[in-house]
């Protein structure tokens, strides 16, 4: 590239930059003056070219960046009767230095005030946004009494969660994936002695490896690339006086496992990179969908932090083993669905509420929240009869669990259903069990489904 066209490529940058820019030469004599200087000051730029640049600019200091080779940034100078924040930049070609470059960056100081106030005022609504929530959360936490279910089942682990949570004990909460886990945490939470304080909530299998000690444990500033200024807290120190709600704990890596074993017997945590533990008093409350006894056996979790946890069990029964809550679900869920969709009122029909029971429902409770949001956006009538159940709930019917709520015989229909739909299933599993070679855990993580009930439907459908 010739000079001559670089030298125009760099007056035209220079001159369409927002900030001023001035360069004087070797003698302090303005060599370019840009747009936004001549803007911003009213300068015009042929008055100021080729002139000295004291005489030019109110209280400049360029001519003794010029002397001292020195930068300074973000000074302040008065230029036209107005504060404005300004940048001196020397440049030297080998030993000496041969030009300056002044730099306007604020138009006015009161320009840099009105930012700030935004600034500040931005973070003030963030603050009252993250409060509120905080409130509004404590205000939305589940209590015991909203956990629907008067089966034999529910109203024992209910007995035990209203008596564990007046102790001070860990407590492990084990079921499948939508059983209500979390519901049980922030209800032992609430009418425990620690219910003053705050409830928080980690999901272990959530955070990546790598970030779960900096999450769980915090960090001081400059603990590693991406560090936030000034450090954070970790979930420990958040919960103090409070819950820790550890969920998917069977998921939490060997290495972690030990921290927070230490944390439970020392009640002292300390951040990534930092010097001095901090002291935390929380409740824990952990969770898993995973067998941890079979887990310890197999090396996979510490025993020693297993018995930690395990002081008081707490185990949330899958829906399929508690069928006279599925009614209570199904009623509640679909009133609450049609008033927050804004809906007409709807209601199942006797037949569409025993296909329902009989199904085996995988993904529990939220399985049926998801299945009752799908029907009422479909459904048109009031009525929601068997057409209106989606076909995956007719295919997969527990043959093996007698619809016993209402006392009558299952329908013809039902058995059809029922004996095509094991079939199909048999058919299934057996595909997917040839895919996987034979591994049944690999096997029930494509079905979606927990490796007990694929164990149980093997048996049930005689798949050897
Ligand atoms: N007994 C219940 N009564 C009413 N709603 C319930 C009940 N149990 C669970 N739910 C609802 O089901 C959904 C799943 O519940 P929750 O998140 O507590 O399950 P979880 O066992 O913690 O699930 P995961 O293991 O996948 O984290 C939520 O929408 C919750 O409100």
């Amino acid at each position: 590239m010739s000079e001559e066209l670089s030298f125009d490529i760099l007056h035209t940058v220079l001159d369409s930059a927002y900030e001023g820019i001035v360069i004087v030469d070797k003698q302090a004599r303005i060599i370019h003056f840009n747009n936004a200087y001549s803007r911003i000051t009213g300068i015009k730029k042929e008055q100021a070219l080729g002139q000295p640049v004291t005489d030019i600019i109110d209280n400049t200091q360029l001519h003794m960046t010029l002397q001292t080779g020195q930068a300074e940034r973000g000074k302040i100078q008065v230029i036209s009767g107005q504060e404005m924040v300004v940048h001196r930049i020397p440049i030297w070609r080998g030993e000496e230095v041969v030009a300056a470059v002044g730099m306007l960056i604020f138009e006015g100081v009161s320009e840099l005030h009105k930012i700030l106030e935004m600034h500040q005022e931005k973070e003030r609504k963030a603050d009252k946004a993250l409060a509120d929530s905080q409130k509004k959360n404590k205000k939305q936490m589940v209590t015991l009494d909203q956990i629907i279910g008067k089966s034999k089942e529910m109203s024992e682990t209910k007995r035990i969660a209203r008596r564990a949570a007046k102790t001070l004990a860990t407590v492990l909460i084990t079921g499948e994936s939508g059983t209500g886990k979390e519901m049980f945490a922030q209800s032992i939470h609430q009418l425990s002695p620690f219910a003053d304080g705050p409830f928080v909530s980690v999901n272990c299998a959530a955070i990546p490896e790598h970030l779960l000690e900096a999450e769980l444990f915090g960090y001081e500033e400059g603990a590693f690339t991406g560090a936030r200024k000034g450090g954070k807290p970790g979930k420990f120190e958040l919960a103090d006086q409070g819950t820790l709600f550890l969920d998917e704990i069977g998921d939490m890596p060997m290495i972690m496992q030990s921290k927070i074993l230490r944390v439970l017997q020392e009640k002292e945590g300390m951040r990534v990179g930092g010097l001095k533990p901090y002291r935390t008093n929380v409740r824990i409350v952990a969770a898993t969908n995973k067998e941890l006894e079979q887990m310890v056996s197999e090396g996979g979790f510490r025993e020693d932090l297993y018995y930690r946890l395990n002081i008081i069990r707490l185990h949330i029964p899958p829906l399929r083993e508690r069928k006279e809550d599925i009614p209570l679900l199904l009623s509640y869920y679909v009133k609450e669905i049609c008033e927050r969709y804004l809906a007409s009122p709807k209601h199942f029909t006797e037949e569409a509420v025993k296909l329902l029971t009989a199904y085996n429902w995988p993904g529990n409770i939220r399985e049926v929240v998801n299945i009752v949001e799908r029907i009422v956006s479909l459904a048109e009538g009031e009525e929601i009869s068997a057409t209106d159940l989606p076909s995956m709930v007719l295919r997969h019917q527990d043959s093996h669990a007698p619809v016993s709520f209402s006392g009558g015989e299952t329908t013809e229909v039902l058995d059809t259903v029922r004996k095509e739909s094991m079939e199909q299933e048999r058919e299934v599993i057996i595909n997917v069990l040839k895919e996987t070679k034979g591994n049944k855990s690999q096997a029930a993580k494509k079905l979606g489904i927990h490796r007990s009930t694929l164990y149980e439907k093997l048996k049930k459908l005689q798949i050897k």
